[in-house]
């Protein structure tokens, strides 16, 4: 039993659970939960979004016994499938229905890469993720199902298939380059927002608000994105949108797990402070660009 790999991937998993926290309390999110307010989501509060990381941490513990134990992939699968359940069941509502994929398939990916290194964790990430897909069969009816019919669009599914290049294609190289440039934490998590806002092909922004609600956010996610280079005022900005997208019942859930998880992901390298060499220590690319191709 290798006891330095169990203590590192609990680290790992305690990382990505920091960075779920991170990414609830930034605020002002439009249209999410955060400490103003629920945005779009009456179903949704704050106690109810904490209660959540408590279920996460709980799911992950229950990964990373799995993979201790070298059980077979399909008892992962079962064990995300069982942590949607008790999410639904405790709090009546997918609260982080998307972050428990998301940070399983992680875990998987960190345990077999064997390091934070990028491109190892993206080739991990494509192999679980190919794995997953194809035990899963026929995928169930579900919201982001629908819109992957509808609009062609590829959700989570795609972005797992391709190695979550939200994260590391955009997420990761979008905050390393402001905390670089400003040093500061909420800067870089706003500047990341923007990016992610204008890549994420996010099926609740589908779901709730068709293609024009999509185009909505990437329109808002550029405009963020300059009124942070210009010293605007982007708090404002945010709650003048945040009362928009309450009104217009719009919202960006995947937008926020993918910041939630280049939080984590950037807490588990030691990269969040912004002050290591990142491309000395964990094979990360230079500043990249975010799939919006700018
Ligand atoms: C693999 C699955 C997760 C597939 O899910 P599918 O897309 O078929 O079904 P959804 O129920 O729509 O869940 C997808 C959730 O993923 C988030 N998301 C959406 N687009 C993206 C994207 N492009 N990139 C990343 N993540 C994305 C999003 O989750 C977040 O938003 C939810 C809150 O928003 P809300 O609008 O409230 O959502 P709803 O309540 O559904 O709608 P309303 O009724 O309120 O309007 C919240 O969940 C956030 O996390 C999508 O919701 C799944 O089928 C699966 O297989 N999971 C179990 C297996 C597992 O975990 N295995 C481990 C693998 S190793
Ligand atoms: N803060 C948040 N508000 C609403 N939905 C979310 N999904 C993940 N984080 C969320």
């Amino acid at each position: 039993m290798n006891f330095s790999r169990i203590a590192e991937i609990e680290r790992f998993a305690q990382a990505l659970i920091k960075g779920a926290a991170m990414g609830l309390y930034l605020t002002p999110k439009p249209g999410l939960v955060d400490l103003a307010d629920c945005g779009s989501h009456p179903d949704l509060t704050m106690a109810k979004m904490e209660r959540s990381l408590h279920i996460l941490a709980d799911y992950l513990e229950e990964m990373i016994r799995s993979l201790a134990d070298n059980e077979h992939f399909i008892c992962r699968a079962l064990i995300g499938r069982k942590a949607e359940e008790v999410m639904f069941k405790v709090l009546g509502t997918n609260s982080h229905k998307g972050y428990i994929f998301l940070s399983g398939l992680l875990i998987n990916a960190r345990w077999h890469a064997g390091s934070h290194d990028e491109s190892a964790m993206e080739k991990a990430v494509v192999a679980a993720a190919a794995q997953y897909f194809t035990a899963q069969g026929e995928a169930d009816a579900t919201n982001g199902r629908s819109a992957r019919l509808r609009y062609g669009t590829g959700g989570i599914v795609r972005e797992a298939q391709r190695g979550l290049p939200s994260l590391f294609t955009c997420g990761v190289p979008a905050y390393l380059d402001a905390i670089g440039r400003t040093g500061s934490f909420s800067i870089a998590c706003f500047h990341t927002l923007s990016r992610l806002m204008q890549t994420v092909e996010d099926t609740t922004t589908l779901h709730r608000g068709g293609a024009m609600g999509l185009a909505r956010i990437r329109r808002d996610g550029l405009r963020l994105e300059q009124v942070i280079a210009e010293n605007g005022d982007h708090i404002s900005f945010l709650e003048d949108l945040n009362f928009e997208y309450s009104r217009l019942n719009l919202t960006m859930g995947g937008v926020a797990d993918m910041l939630s998880l280049t939080l984590g992901y950037l807490t588990a390298c030691g990269l969040l402070t912004g002050e290591r060499d990142r491309s000395r220590h964990h094979g990360l690319r230079s500043i990249g660009r975010c799939a919006a191709g700018r």
